[in-house]
């Protein structure tokens, strides 16, 4: 089919029927419709390699073979994508950079962690120029070892053995991300329709760097953090660095960690710009089949490194851009800079004077040498106070920054991959990071039975209990395995004190349930999760159906000393569909929120619907009030939530912030909801699985779906068990 076939081709009357691409989506006429596919993404169907476990597949990995083929590609420049001094450092290391740098602790979402950066929206992002040759520069390797290493681990193991090959001592690194076969379509990049649209339309005020739109970490559509050339494209070293601060705080670094990384980041490689950006072809998401997946072809590169545009500037940062050395900080701090803008016309800073000697040589031409260059950004590390002091301690101690940029560099590939305990393979290393949220090993060998039977017998309610055990584990997030009941966090601060956890009712339900651990010679983590299956167990019984819920030992207790409070804020919740809860300033519909917790807590639709409605129904709402709970039965876990809502006897009315369920006949008030309520009974797929809870065939089947989601709740966050 021609272009033109395929223009007409709208017209033909037969051979249509199927929504094949992206953009035609029926569901774009209710785009405030609930995505419910976000909470199932890759599943098996997507994943070719089903029932393979790639995190036990990888310690069969040949790690040192493996390091030595990676460092070998180094310097095995290919025509195709000629090496930049004949070394790929720099794009290895930009290509690991770029890949975890898109985390963010708001939600934990994006980095390194899957791979993803081989998919859209990352593989055609602008910022990502060029990173399309760098995984096609490992695919020689990849396909040599197979299944036995993910791309997400290539790629970062990719830029760590980079570093490794100019000099700097890494850290360590851990294996073990598995890789997606498909974009996510949970994480939100923002709402701009345009690539690099002005940081205006995500900032209220964008000269207040911390009014920026949460979760994102970017200062604009398409970029992994911030503008090169400066806020908005006009330089002010001053202005970026706030910028700078801002967006590596919400990936969780501080200020000494992010002069580290940019200083070392930038001791390395170049920026490219020899050329118009116009003349490149289209990204590949977007190119012709003839492309293969690459994108961005550049008609005037010639098998040339020196010709390549990728952001537009142009030049390297210091005198040995291969070798990993003080040069970046020889070179920032030992000049005058002005601006000066590239052969693509992008604004860099380029030195006053510069000694010949002292300029980096050409990329591809060893004859030749150019100025070096700053961007905005780097210029940040010379003129703001603070990444000052911090430069020139590095600079006083070259050993101490050589150490803070490692193990900062380590923190970035490793920040999404949760605690030490999921890291696999020979360079682990051993100390413990406060970061990774450590938690000791607990007890595994007590009396589980005889603790359960005390705290049954302890005068605490059900939904003492169950609500409880629901907040100190609904913290945990699948994206990068932070929160959960393991640690018994909810009893330190700062989480003993949000307001979602009820803080009174918390002190009171863990000064019954302290004893009892410490008596038992279990930990308390343990104690809050088996008062929780206690509660559900006295629940289902009063149902009428015996439970026996399925519980692994062994959580530890983490102390003050192991938990970093202040990097705890962005997991509290402002919402808590499940138990009926929402901050009072929250303005987004909470079934959205609902949804994106349910999917963070790693939950199928189904699941969450369960979940919801046999919370309901315990009674576990917060603050205990019957508000919400569509059943006179309030205790036992029945399906009254799903029947009630879906019974024709009853009418349901708004009335102020709430609804009203009222009897069609009567019009007596029989229950209060909230909006989130009734969604499960209006939006057309949770209605349907609330209907099928409602069946009269399928009563037992809400004791049983519900203690499987709530086992998987309870038990999502123990790492030191195989799996
Ligand atoms: C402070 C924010 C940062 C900004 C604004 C920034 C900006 C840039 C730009 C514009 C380029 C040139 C890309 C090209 O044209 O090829 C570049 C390259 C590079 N960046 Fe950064 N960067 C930042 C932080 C970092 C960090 C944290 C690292 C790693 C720890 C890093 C590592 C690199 C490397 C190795 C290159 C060279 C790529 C090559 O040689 O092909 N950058 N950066």
């Amino acid at each position: 089919m021609d272009g033109n076939e395929m223009k007409t081709a709208g017209k033909c009357p037969v051979m249509h029927g199927a929504i094949t691409s992206e953009g035609r989506s029926v569901m774009e006429w209710w785009p405030n419709a609930l995505k419910l596919e976000i909470l199932h993404q890759h599943d098996s169907k997507t994943n070719p390699l089903a029932g393979f476990d790639y995190r036990e597949a990888v310690k069969g990995l040949d790690v040192a073979a493996l390091k030595r083929d990676l460092a070998a590609l180094m310097t095995d420049s290919q025509d195709w994508w000629p090496a930049d001094w004949g070394h790929y450092g720099g794009l290895m290391i930009r290509m690991a950079w770029h890949a975890a740098g898109s985390y963010r602790a708001a939600d934990g979402r994006g980095g390194g962690g899957t791979g993803n950066q081989r998919f859209a929206p990352l593989n055609s992002w602008p910022d990502n120029v060029s990173l399309d040759k760098a995984r096609r520069l490992l695919w020689p390797i990849k396909r040599k070892y197979g299944n036995a290493v993910s791309w997400a681990d290539l790629i970062l193991l990719a830029g760590t053995v980079a570093y490794e090959t100019m000099g700097l001592k890494t850290f360590g690194f851990g294996f073990g991300r598995a890789d997606i076969w498909a974009p996510e379509i949970d994480t939100y990049w923002g709402a701009e329709k345009e690539w690099l649209a002005p940081s205006d339309e995500r900032y209220s005020d964008v000269d207040k760097p911390e009014t920026m739109e949460n979760p994102l970490a970017a200062v604009q559509m398409g970029l992994i953090y911030v503008n090169p050339e400066g806020v908005n494209g006009k330089p002010d070293p001053l202005k970026t660095a706030a910028q700078v601060r801002e967006t590596f705080a919400r990936m969780g670094m501080n200020d000494e960690e992010t002069a580290a990384l940019t200083a070392g980041g930038h001791t390395v490689g170049k920026t490219h710009g020899n050329g118009s950006a116009a003349a490149l072809g289209p990204d590949p998401e977007s190119a012709g089949p003839e492309m293969q997946g690459l994108g961005w072809a550049n008609p005037n590169q010639h098998g040339k490194a020196a010709n390549a545009v990728t952001s537009g500037l142009e030049g390297a940062w210091t005198t040995h851009p291969t070798v990993f050395d003080m040069g970046f900080f020889d070179m920032l701090f030992g000049h005058e800079w002005e601006l000066s803008k590239s052969p693509a016309g992008a604004w860099q800073w380029e030195p006053v004077a510069i000694a010949e000697e002292d300029k980096p040589l050409d990329a591809s031409d060893p004859g030749k040498r150019h100025n070096p260059m700053m961007t905005d950004a780097d210029m940040a590390m010379k003129l703001d106070p603070v990444y000052r002091a911090i430069c020139e301690r590095f600079i006083a101690d070259p050993a101490y920054f050589n150490d803070t940029f490692a193990r900062a560099w380590f923190k970035l590939t490793h920040r999404d991959m949760g605690p030490k305990a999921r890291y696999i393979g020979p360079e682990v290393p051993a100390e413990d990071l406060i970061w990774q949220d450590p938690v000791p090993q607990g007890p595994t060998g007590y009396d589980v039975a005889a603790l359960k039977a005390r705290i049954a017998a302890s005068g605490l309610s059900t939904a003492e209990l169950v609500a409880t055990a629901w907040d100190s584990a609904r913290t945990f997030r699948q994206s990068d395995y932070r929160g959960g009941a393991n640690g018994a966090r909810i009893r330190l601060a700062p989480q003993k004190d949000w307001e979602g956890n009820e803080p009174a009712r918390l002190a009171k339900v863990l000064a019954v349930l302290e004893p009892l651990a410490a008596e038992a010679g279990a930990s308390l983590a343990d104690t809050i999760v088996l008062a929780g299956n206690v509660g559900v167990e006295t629940a289902a019984a009063a149902a009428g159906v015996a439970l026996d819920l399925p519980f692994s030992p062994g959580r530890g207790d983490a102390t003050g000393a192991m938990t970093d409070a202040e990097s705890f804020a962005p997991l509290e919740p402002i919402h808590d569909g499940f138990r009926n809860w929402l901050k009072k300033d929250y303005v987004v519909a909470p079934e959205e929120l609902l949804l994106d917790r349910a999917q963070l807590m790693g939950l199928s639709a189904p699941e969450m619907v369960v979940l919801l409605g046999g919370l309901r129904v315990i009674g576990a709402n917060h603050g205990g009030s019957a508000q919400g709970v569509l059943t006179d039965r309030v205790g036992a876990l029945t399906p009254d939530f799903f029947v009630n809502l879906t019974d024709m006897a009853n009418t349901w009315v708004k009335a102020g912030e709430h609804y009203e369920i009222r009897d069609r006949k009567s019009g007596a008030v029989k229950w209060t909801a909230t909006r989130l309520d009734l969604v499960f009974g209006s939006n057309a797929i949770l209605r349907a699985y609330a209907e099928l809870y409602a069946q009269d065939d399928n009563a037992g089947k809400v004791v049983h779906d519900f203690a499987a989601a709530w086992t998987k709740v309870m038990e999502a966050d123990r790492f030191d068990l195989a799996r």
